[in-house]
This record gives structure tokens, sequence and C-alpha cells, in this order.
């Protein structure tokens, strides 16, 4: 899914409003329909009570047709306008009619702190102050009025944004933005809602498509994807019947030192139950029968050290290097990595400590060959890039970094972001289950074993990371949050390609 920037989604509205030659009045009602629908639809006619807060501009619009189709089906409803400016906007103004003749009263206007209703943990609150609009700072009470609705405790659904949100700015103690339990948001996602630090705002995320001109969207070219189950699909390539071994590559995993043999046994793992065709592991000696034992399907070398790598020689030509998990930041291992980066120049996945070394030896990333994929969870990206004022600054600087050294860098998290030059890959599989010692692990096989197979490096990062969310997914519904474990992923991600290609029995949400 593409993911707009605020002003192509203005020109969305405009271009629509042309094409299907409809007001913006009849727009507004047919999103605002669209959100009524749903909450309708969850709500079941409950009598609860229900405060919206509209601003004056098309979020206040939406917000009072809202409040409109609600009071016609029965609900207990207050319409509150946050009275922040005199410019009303035309469609703000007649839905402002529109409410009165349902509800027989004007929505009461609140002007200042003095005007601040009382808001129960037991009301339903809906944000449409303001949306994709907001263009400067909040006045000071209109800030206060968030707080209060913040401190309310009540359950509250943003329309479009949360208000106070800007889409390229974060949220913060003196730019107060609405905590919302669920946003409710037009035709594309923004951005922002994918940044860590901006879901205590968002809440669970729902996309309504309100039915924007699907010429303009379809040609308008965007940096930004959201990598869900449909954009995943395209990527798949499927297997040949007479395929052999060799056709899906050799996969060379080099890590691990002593007490961390674990990481490099999922990795190896995870490489061979992605579909790799062959797999060796390099690992200092202490790693030889753990790993015969735990990977039986996987060749082992050693190094000549016990205990760390410290000289990484393999007579063998593998299509891909994964280098880094549990290997240690030792001199002999920084050395070790130096001479295996000056002599080969096979495709490379770096995870974990190779990532630490490349922080601590910046020159050694000049040898890292294009395209090459990295892997840092939010340490090891804050060693490699160092520190960001926040997450917009921190995709900035990473955009930067995969510029100047043409490599993919995958940033991992809850909605884990692929870079490469300026454009962005979200990914939306993955779950808290997933925050368990190792998975990261086994990432880097996943990624790892697509490129032994054939796919470009940026591709198996995309897929491979949506193959390693999904697969946290099913397994979540299985044997809960808590019961997965890493080794569960390794095992599984078979289950994620068969489900690439299952027909839904309903349409999937976001
Ligand atoms: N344009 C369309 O056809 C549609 C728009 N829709 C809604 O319209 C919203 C955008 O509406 P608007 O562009 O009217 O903007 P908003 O309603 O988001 O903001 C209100 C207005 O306040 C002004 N403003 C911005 N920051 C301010 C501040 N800090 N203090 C005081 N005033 C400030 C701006 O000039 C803006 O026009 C979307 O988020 C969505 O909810 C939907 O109804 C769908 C269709
Ligand atoms: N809350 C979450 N939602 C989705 N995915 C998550 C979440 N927490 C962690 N993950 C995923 O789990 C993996 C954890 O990797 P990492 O931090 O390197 O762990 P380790 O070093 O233990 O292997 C990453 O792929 C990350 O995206
Ligand atoms: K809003």
């Amino acid at each position: 899914m593409k993911i707009f920037d605020i002003e192509q989604l203005a020109k969305a509205d405009k271009v629509t409003i042309e094409k299907q030659e409809i007001s913006s009045t009849e727009l507004m009602e047919r999103a605002a329909t669209l959100v009524f629908n749903d909450i309708h639809s969850k709500l079941n006619g409950a009598q609860i009570p229900i405060k919206i807060f509209c601003g004056i501009g098309n979020n206040g619009g939406d917000g009072l047709v809202i409040g409109r189709l609600l009071l016609e089906h029965g609900y207990q409803v207050i319409a509150y306008v946050v009275n922040y400016s005199n410019k009303r906007s035309q469609d703000f103004l007649l839905n402002y009619d529109r409410i009165k003749e349902v509800s027989n009263n004007w929505p009461s206007s609140i002007k200042g702190e003095d005007d601040f209703p009382e808001i129960s943990e037991k009301d339903f609150i809906i944000d449409a102050m303001f949306g994709i609009g907001l263009n400067r700072p909040l006045e000071d009470w209109v800030g206060k009025l968030v707080r209060h609705i913040n401190r309310s405790k009540a359950f509250i659904v943003a329309i479009d944004m949360p208000s106070g949100m800007f889409a390229d700015k974060m949220p913060n103690e003196k730019r107060p933005a609405i905590k919302a339990n669920v946003t409710i948001t037009f035709q594309s996602p923004k951005l922002i809602f994918f940044l860590p630090q901006a879901a205590e705002y968002i809440g669970d995320l729902q996309v309504i498509d309100i039915g924007l001109d699907r010429e303009y969207l379809a040609k308008t070219a965007v940096n930004k994807q959201l990598i869900n189950k449909p954009e995943a699909q395209l990527l798949y390539k499927p297997r040949i019947n007479f395929a052999h071994k060799g056709d899906y590559g050799h996969a060379l995993i080099i890590g691990g030192s002593y007490g961390k043999i674990g990481s490099i046994s999922l990795t190896a793992k995870a490489t061979l139950k992605t579909g790799a065709g062959m797999v060796t592991i390099f690992s200092p000696k202490c790693g030889y029968q753990i790993l015969q034992s735990t990977v039986p399907e996987a060749m082992v070398l050693t190094d000549e050290n016990e205990e760390t790598l410290s000289n990484i020689e393999f007579d063998l030509s593998p299509d891909v290097i994964c280098f880094g998990m549990g290997a240690g930041t030792s001199k002999e291992t920084t050395a070790a990595f130096k001479d295996l980066l000056i002599n080969t120049k096979k495709p490379m996945v770096i995870d974990a400590d190779g990532i630490n070394i490349l922080s601590k030896e910046k020159e050694l990333i000049k040898e890292l060959p294009e395209n090459t994929v990295l892997t840092p969870h939010p340490g090891e990206l804050e060693r490699l890039i160092g520190k960001w004022k926040d997450d917009f600054d921190k995709l900035y600087k990473v955009k930067k970094f995969s510029k100047e050294h043409k490599l993919i860098v995958v940033i991992k998290g809850a909605h884990t972001i692929i870079v490469f030059n300026d454009d962005l890959y979200i990914n939306n599989t993955g779950n808290p289950g997933m925050a368990t010692a190792g998975s990261g692990d086994v990432l880097s096989g996943v990624i790892t074993s697509l490129i032994s197979q054939k796919y470009e490096p940026l591709i198996a990062a995309v897929f491979g990371v949506y193959l390693h969310g999904k697969t946290g997914d099913i397994l979540a519904e299985e044997m809960s949050y808590e019961g997965l474990i890493a080794g569960d992923i390794a095992d599984n991600i078979g289950k994620s390609f068969l489900d690439l290609f299952k027909k839904e029995m309903q349409s999937e949400g976001n």
C-alpha cells in the first residue's frame, strides 16, 4: 500500500471532487458515513455518553457529520465546537446547520479553559479537532484541552489524525496531541503512524478507503510503501519443478563465540527453513558439536581458535555470506572480519556484532559490497549512525547513510522499516511476542536464505521481514505472545509461505 504525503492526499481530494463530479460536502459525507458505519457496528446501539470535539475546518466537519448520523441512530451525543479560530470551512458551516436540525440544539462552543466539559472515564470521545490541515502550533488553551481529554482516560477515537499531531513532527510535552485508542484514517496511513515514538498517540490503526480517484492514486509516485500480503505476494518467486539444491544457493553463516553458539544455530536453521539449497556454518571450534547436532542439515567449518573467531578461512564459493550473530567484538574477531571484507566480495548480510564492529571501525564500512543488508536493532543502529533527535531525524540519518554507502538498512522494531536510498518499506507484520532473544538472528537467516535463492538483496530484505513477522503472527495465534520463542519462528517459516496464497475468509485489516 502506498503511503502518501499530506500534500498528495489533499490533491487527491481535489482531483476526486473534479473527476467524480461531486461536491466536497458529498465527499465529506461519504468519508464520515464510513466512519459512522464502523463505530455503529462496534457500539451496536449502546447508550454510552458520546462526546465529539469538532474543530472548525473539515476535520471538524467530519465530526459534525458523524455526530448527526449517531444522533439519527438514537445515540446519546454531545457535540462541542472548539473555536480556535474564526475561519470556519464551508463544509463545516453546512454541517453545523445540519446537525442542529437533528439535535434541535446548536453544538456547545468551547472558547477557552472555562468551557472545558467534564469528561468521565466512561465517556466515548470522538476527536475531530484537527486533521491533516494542522500547520502551526496549537494555541495554549487548545493544547490544554488536548491534555484535559488525554487525562480523562476515556476511550478516544481520532478521525484521520490524532489532533495536535503534525504529519512530520513528533508530538512531545510542549507539542501535545491526542492519545487515541483508535485512529481511523482516510485512504492512506501517514508515515508518522508507524514510527515508535508515535505509537502511544495512534492506538489501533484503521484505514478507510473513501474512494479517492484510483487513477491519481495509481500514478502518483511515492517513496514510502506499507508491506502487507498483497505486496508480499508480488515478491515471491515460485520454485522450479526440476530444481536441484544448487539452484537455491549456498549460504555461509559466520558467527558465534563461547556461550553464544545458539545464535548462529538459529540463523542457520532459519536459512535452511526459508529454502536455501545448502548452508555452511563457520564458527569457533567450541561450536562444532553443538552445531552438528542442532542443525544436522548444515555443514560446519571451524576456526582454529576454540572460543572466538580469529581467522575466517574457507574453501568454498558461497552465494551469500551472513556475518555477526554472537561473534563478539574482540580484537581477533575484528581483524578476522576485516580480512573477510577485504578478500571476499560476495553479497552480504551483517547483523549484531558485525554491525558493532563496523561502528567501532568505521573505515570498514567502505569495504562492504554494494547492497549489503544491515539489520540493526535500535541499540546497534545508534552505535552505527549516532544519536537521533526523534524518529524523523533517525530516518533522515539512515537514508543519508544508505545513500552514502550504497547499503540497505533494516531498522528492526515493531514496524520494521527497510531503508534504501530515499525509499522506505514499512513492514506491517509481527507482534510483541517477537520481542524475544534470538528472533533477530532468525531474521538474518531468512534474509540470507532469500539472497541465496537469487532474490535481489532489497527484495530479500523486504520480503524476509514480512515472512518473519507473518510467521510470528501465525504462531502467536497458536501459542500466545508469551509462549513464542525464536526457535519456533525458525522452525515455522514455511507457514508464512503457505499463508501467502491462502484465500482469506474475510478481507484482512491493517
Ligand atoms: N478535503 C476533503 O475533501 C476531505 C477532507 N476531509 C477531512 O478534512 C481534514 C482536513 O481539513 P482542513 O484542511 O480543513 O484542516 P483541519 O480541519 O485539519 O484543520 C483546520 C484548519 O485550521 C487551520 N489551522 C491549522 N493549524 C491551526 C492551529 N494551530 N490553530 C488554529 N488553526 C489552525 C488550518 O488553516 C486548517 O484549515 C482531513 O484531515 C479530513 O478529516 C474528509 O472530510 C474527507 C474529504
Ligand atoms: N513489538 C514487536 N512487534 C513486531 N516485531 C517485533 C517486536 N519486537 C521485536 N520484533 C522483531 O523481532 C526481532 C528482534 O530482533 P533483535 O532485537 O535483534 O533480537 P535478538 O538480538 O534477540 O535476536 C526483529 O526482527 C524485530 O522487528
Ligand atoms: K482528529
